[in-house]
């Protein structure tokens, strides 16, 4: 099922944030066509280990940018600008993720290019927007996890601040620009009218944050900092952590007390109340059920809280994650061949749409693979030259 069959996409982005908001489009059925430049293309394909490369291009790159063919174009190039602008005047959406100021510099913001194509949906992300005192700072994950609150947030009591380890940022603020380009997209079929979709990954990280922020700012700044939230959640009390068990770990999400305490036969828990002491009491409370819980194993547990409904769950690695009846029934694979004879194995697409899942068939390309393709089917050197 292609729900955006007809929608052309141009992916001048590089890394993940603006390369992982196309690859959803092209999940969704858009066709995408990756714009790189000449010889070395998206810096993401060469951001990795030697030994995690298919071809020349790092198995995150090909991930990213599945679904999606690349065309090679200098944008500083008078000749390829031309071509560019051909392909650019027959796009509907476009997307870029450089600094600010680049685009404009190269004559393909969206000033320039809406005037040429005025339906067109342009799509930009920054680190922190194209004003104020950071404009020019890179924008980088690990930088905006740093000065966004949310490394310092992650942190454990008496430790440095501990950014998570995976490109969080990027990934969210992906999946806003696809909001604000679907949202665009819905009303240009009533309006004609395309416009400008400006996401930064400052604003994404903060919003990731929004229900303690919003909180803080609301009760005269009394909520938690760091270091009094050891493995918890800063709004929620405990038991409310992941806890070591005589053979790994167990997760417990929310949940009485009193409950608790009688599944785990742990007598003092019920001396504690839920309402206030689950709060203010966090830390003492956690330790009294951690000391329990290494007695016992995960399955032990598991099976004693679960016989009430109690919300719990074991702690998996990648590895066994992957090999869990669970995680098999969710059909979340999809295998994809190279012309080198490789293969890679990728998640899929998280969206089903009447019980059909989304996703694209298409390999992550190779640099330039079809630019050649697109010139002819397009017709673009004609249309350049006129
Ligand atoms: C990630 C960055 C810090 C990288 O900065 P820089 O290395 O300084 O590169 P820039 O993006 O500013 O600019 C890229 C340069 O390549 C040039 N360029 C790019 N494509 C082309 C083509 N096709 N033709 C000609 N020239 C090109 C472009 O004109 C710029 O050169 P000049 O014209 O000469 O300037 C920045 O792009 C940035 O802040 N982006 C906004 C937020 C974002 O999405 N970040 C990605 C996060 S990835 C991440 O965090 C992670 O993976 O981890």
């Amino acid at each position: 099922m292609k729900l955006l069959d007809g929608i052309l996409v141009l992916d001048f982005s590089q890394y993940l944030a603006g390369p992982s908001c196309a690859m959803r489009l092209a999940d969704m059925g858009a066709r995408v066509i990756k714009v790189e430049r000449p010889g070395s293309g998206d810096s993401g394909r060469k951001m990795t280990l030697e030994n995690l490369t298919i071809g020349k291009d790092s198995m995150n790159f090909l991930a990213i940018n599945r679904g999606k063919e690349s065309f090679c174009a200098n944008m500083k190039d008078p000749e390829d600008l031309k071509i560019l602008k051909a392909l650019i005047k027959k796009a509907d959406v476009m997307i870029e993720n450089f600094r600010p100021g680049v685009m404009k510099k190269n004559g393909l913001d969206y000033e320039s290019v809406s005037q040429w194509n005025p339906g067109i949906v342009y799509a930009t992300v920054t680190g922190y927007g194209k004003e104020g005192p950071w404009k020019t700072k890179p924008g980088q994950d690990l930088l905006i996890q740093s000065m966004s609150g949310l490394a310092w947030m992650n942190g454990n009591g008496g430790e440095p601040p501990a950014p998570f380890g995976l490109s969080v940022v990027d990934s969210y603020a992906g999946v806003h620009m696809v909001e604000g380009i679907l949202s665009v997209l819905v009303r240009r079929a009533k309006t004609k009218r395309g416009g400008l979709v400006e996401v930064t990954l400052m604003e994404s990280a903060l919003d990731m944050q929004f229900e303690g922020i919003s909180t803080y700012l609301s009760n005269g700044h009394h909520l938690p900092v760091r270091a009094s939230y050891n493995n918890a959640h800063p709004l929620l009390g405990a038991p409310y952590g992941i806890y070591e068990t005589e053979d790994g770990y167990i997760a417990l999400a929310m949940g009485s007390l009193e409950q608790l305490g009688r599944l785990l036969e742990i007598d003092r828990l019920s001396e504690y109340d839920q309402d206030k002491d689950a709060f203010v009491k966090r830390d003492e409370i956690k330790l009294i059920i951690a000391d329990k819980l290494k007695t016992g194993t995960t399955a032990h547990w598991i099976e004693i809280l679960e016989s009430e409904g109690y919300w719990c769950s074991d702690v998996y690695s990648w590895e066994r994650m992957l090999e869990s009846e669970g995680f098999k029934a969710l059909n979340f694979l999809q295998t994809f061949d190279f012309p080198n004879n490789e293969s890679m194995t990728t998640t899929t697409c998280p969206i089903s749409v009447n019980g059909v899942k989304m996703g694209s068939s298409l390999r992550g390309p190779l640099l330039g693979e079809h630019t050649e393709k697109i010139i002819e089917e397009m017709k673009l050197r004609e249309e350049a030259a006129d």
